[in-house]
């Protein structure tokens, strides 16, 4: 059975369409990346999963149960992590976790220390939550959303303003967590962070744009990649790269052209060659490029589907 089932879930404030008509399964044991920029609704999607707030049409059913009727249960079961982490300040990492603890009536005297050990917290078990990195208070605010032994773990946004050494650390720990048989669905609009999921969906403007692996989502590419880089002392020139993308803009078969740091990527009909590109550049007397095969990442999924 789905750990989660949506169907036609659909959330309005006013006159606006926060969530519009998404439908979705989970199956259990997965880890799945609900990707969209800022404001897509995935956070309206998450609480309604959660019964926080209601929906304006369609059904969420989590964990067998409904989430417009059976809220209660639904948060017994389900561990969450907000954007904001809700930590106090004035506590130690070890005090945070008992007073959690105790909220979801956790009896085991032994679970604190166990997440301590588990997460790796003990090292900061008795320094003052408002002394800590936001590395370490994301890791707590884990502890705390499985002190009672969810089944399945609502992520939202869990790695933003975290180094990038926390947040690959974090996801260890989220795999360590779906090893043990937690379903998570995590919330972000860091595309690299999505390459790690088994399944993905992809949102904008509140409209669930698919849901699948990385692998299948980057085959829905109506194209291939290519990178065209400029040769030479040339490349220091990141003005020069302007005219290398207006001319792709401007070419037959090009879908998208953009900048990517140092180089451009490009997304071009399969039928377009590495020679054709490279003709395309002489005939504007544009020397000293190379033009190089790529493979696609999510980033380039997420921009095909979203510019459709
Ligand atoms: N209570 C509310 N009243 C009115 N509008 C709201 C309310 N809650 C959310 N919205 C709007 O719904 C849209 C989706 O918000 P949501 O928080 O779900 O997005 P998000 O994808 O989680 O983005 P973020 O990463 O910024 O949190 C936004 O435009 C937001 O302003």
């Amino acid at each position: 059975m789905a750990v989660i089932s949506v169907h036609n879930l659909t959330r309005r404030f006013g006159n606006f369409t926060a969530v519009d008509h998404i439908s979705f399964d989970i199956e259990p044991g997965q880890v799945v990346g609900y990707l969209g920029p800022n404001g897509s609704g995935k956070t309206t999607t998450i609480r309604m999963l959660l019964g926080l707030i209601r929906p304006s049409e369609g059904e969420a059913n989590v964990l067998g149960f409904d989430s417009a009727s059976q809220s209660d249960l639904i948060r017994a079961n389900t561990g969450y992590m907000s954007q904001k982490f809700a930590l106090y300040n004035d506590l130690t990492a070890r005090e945070n976790l008992k007073f959690y603890a105790g909220v979801y009536g956790v009896r085991n005297g032994q679970r604190v220390d166990e997440l301590l050990e588990q997460l790796g917290l003990d090292v900061i078990a008795t320094m003052l939550v408002r002394t800590l990195s936001a590395g370490w208070r994301q890791r707590l605010s884990l502890a705390v959303a499985i002190v009672h032994h969810p089944k399945l773990l609502l992520l939202d946004e869990p790695t933003s303003g975290v180094d990038p050494t926390a947040r690959r650390a974090f996801w260890d720990l989220i795999y360590s967590l779906v090893a043990e048989g937690i379903t998570i669905l995590v919330t972000t609009h860091y595309m690299d962070e999505a390459e790690y999921c088994s399944r993905v969906g992809i949102l904008n403007f509140g409209k669930l744009l698919a849901l699948d692996t990385p692998n299948n989502l980057k085959a829905l590419l109506p194209g291939k990649m290519w990178e065209v880089f400029l040769e030479g002392k040339e490349n220091e020139q990141a003005d020069r790269l302007l005219p290398l993308l207006d001319v792709m803009g401007k070419t037959e078969g090009v879908i998208r052209a953009s900048l990517a740091g140092d180089h451009l990527r490009i997304l071009a009909k399969n039928a377009i060659t590495r020679k054709e590109l490279e003709c395309r550049f002489k005939a504007e007397d544009i020397h000293n490029i190379r033009v190089e095969s790529s493979i696609p990442v999510m980033e380039d999924t997420f921009m095909s589907l979203v510019s459709q």
